[in-house]
C-alpha cells in the first residue's frame, strides 16, 4: 500500500521511536564500544529521547566534566576554522547563538534554549533523538520544520572526526543555519517532497539533503571567486562551507577546503548519482552559488520527480 507519513507534528513522536541504529559508530572498532561507562551514558540519552513528546520542554542535561572538556577542545578548534571557511549566514547566526543560547567553549548549550531561539527566528524546532532514523522518518521532520537532534557527546578518543552524528555535530554544525530564512525554506522543501515519496525518490532526496545540508559548499560570499583571468594562479579560497557535517568536523572541514578535494557544481541530476559515505570523508563535495539557487534547482528537480 501507499507509504504512511505523519499528518501532524504530533505524529513525529511515532517517527522518533523508530531508531534504526543506536550507535552507528559503536560497532566493534569504535572507541566508545569498549568503554562500558560511555555505553551506559549513551543509554541514559536514549531514554530521554524515547520518552520525549512533542510540545514538552526538552529535558536539560547535566553534562559531565569529561563531556564539557571534549566540547571545549572541539569548540576552540572549530571556531578558528569557521572564521576562515564558514559562510557569512552561518557566522552571523552563530554569534546570535553565543549571545542568546549560552554557546561558549566552557558550556554545552541546551536544546530547549536553542529550540526557543529557532522558533522565534524561522519557526524551526529541535527535538531529541536516540540515534539514526530512517531517511524517511528523518526527512519527514523537516516537512514540519522539526530537526531531530542527538544530545550525547562523541567519545573523547577522536574529537575531530566521529562516524556518527552527536550533539557537537548538531550544535556546532546544524543549529546556526536553521535560523536563516532561505536555508530554513530549502530544508523544509526537501522534507515536504519526501512525504509519501517512493523509495526511489526518497533515496534521491536523502542524497540531495546529504550533499547540501550535511556537506554543502557555497561560492557566492567569497571575495575572490575565481574568474578566467587568474585561472592559472594558486587556488584561491573559492568556497565557503555551509554543510553541518563539515562545520562540526575539524578533520573533514580542512580536507574539503584546504586539501584537494573534488568539488562539483550542485546540480540535482548529478548529485543524486553520488554515493553517500557514512563513516569516512566524502569522495566529492558540491557547491551552490547561494541558498536561493539551490532552492530553485531543488524545485525544478522535485517538480519532475
Ligand atoms: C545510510 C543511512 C542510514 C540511516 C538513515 C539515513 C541514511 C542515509 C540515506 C541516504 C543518504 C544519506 C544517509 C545517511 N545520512 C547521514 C547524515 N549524516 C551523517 C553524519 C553527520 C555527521 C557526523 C559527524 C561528523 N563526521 C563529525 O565528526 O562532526 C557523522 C555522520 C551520516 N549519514
Ligand atoms: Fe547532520
Amino acid at each position: 500500500g501507499s507509504q504512511w507519513f505523519p499528518k501532524s507534528i504530533y505524529e513525529l513522536d511515532i517517527c522518533a521511536k523508530r531508531v534504526i541504529m543506536y550507535g552507528a559508530g559503536l560497532d566493534a572498532d569504535h572507541p566508545g564500544f569498549k568503554d562500558v561507562e560511555y555505553r551506559q551514558r549513551r543509554m541514559m540519552f536514549a531514554d530521554v529521547a524515547l520518552s520525549y513528546k512533542h510540545g514538552e520542554p526538552i529535558p536539560r542535561i547535566e553534562y559531565t566534566a569529561s563531556e564539557t572538556h571534549t566540547w571545549g577542545v572541539i569548540y576552540r578548534k572549530l571556531r578558528q576554522l569557521h572564521k576562515k571557511h564558514a559562510c557569512r549566514e552561518f557566522l552571523d547566526n552563530f554569534e546570535l547563538l553565543e549571545r542568546h543560547c549560552g554557546y561558549s567553549e566552557n558550556n554545552i548549550p541546551q536544546l530547549e534554549d536553542i529550540c526557543r531561539f529557532l522558533k522565534a527566528k524561522t519557526g524551526f524546532r529541535v527535538r531529541p533523538v536516540a540515534g539514526y532514523l530512517s531517511a524517511r522518518d528523518f526527512l519527514a521532520g523537516l516537512a514540519f520544520r522539526v530537526f531531530f537532534c542527538t544530545q550525547y557527546v562523541r567519545h573523547h578518543a577522536d574529537p575531530f572526526y566521529t562516524p556518527e552524528p552527536d550533539t557537537v555535530h548538531e550544535l556546532m554544525g546544524h543549529m546556526a543555519l536553521f535560523a536563516e530564512p532561505d536555508f530554513a525554506q530549502f530544508s523544509q522543501e526537501i522534507g515536504l517532497a519526501s512525504l509519501g515519496a517512493s523509495e526511489e525518490d526518497l533515496k534521491k532526496l536523502a542524497t540531495l539533503y546529504f550533499f547540501s545540508i550535511e556537506f554543502g559548499l557555497s561560492s557566492d560570499n567569497c571575495a575572490d571567486t575565481p574568474d578566467k583571468e587568474n585561472a592559472g594562479e594558486k587556488p584561491s579560497r573559492k568556497y565557503k562551507v555551509y554543510g553541518a557535517g563539515l562545520l562540526s568536523s575539524a578533520g573533514e572541514l580542512q580536507h574539503a577546503v584546504e586539501g584537494n578535494a573534488t568539488i562539483i557544481r550542485f546540480d540535482p541530476d548529478r548529485v543524486v548519482e553520488q554515493e553517500c559515505l557514512i563513516t569516512t570523508f566524502q569522495n566529492a563535495y558540491f557547491y551552490t552559488r547561494n541558498f536561493e539557487e539551490a532552492q530553485q534547482k531543488l524545485r525544478m528537480f522535485t517538480s519532475n520527480m
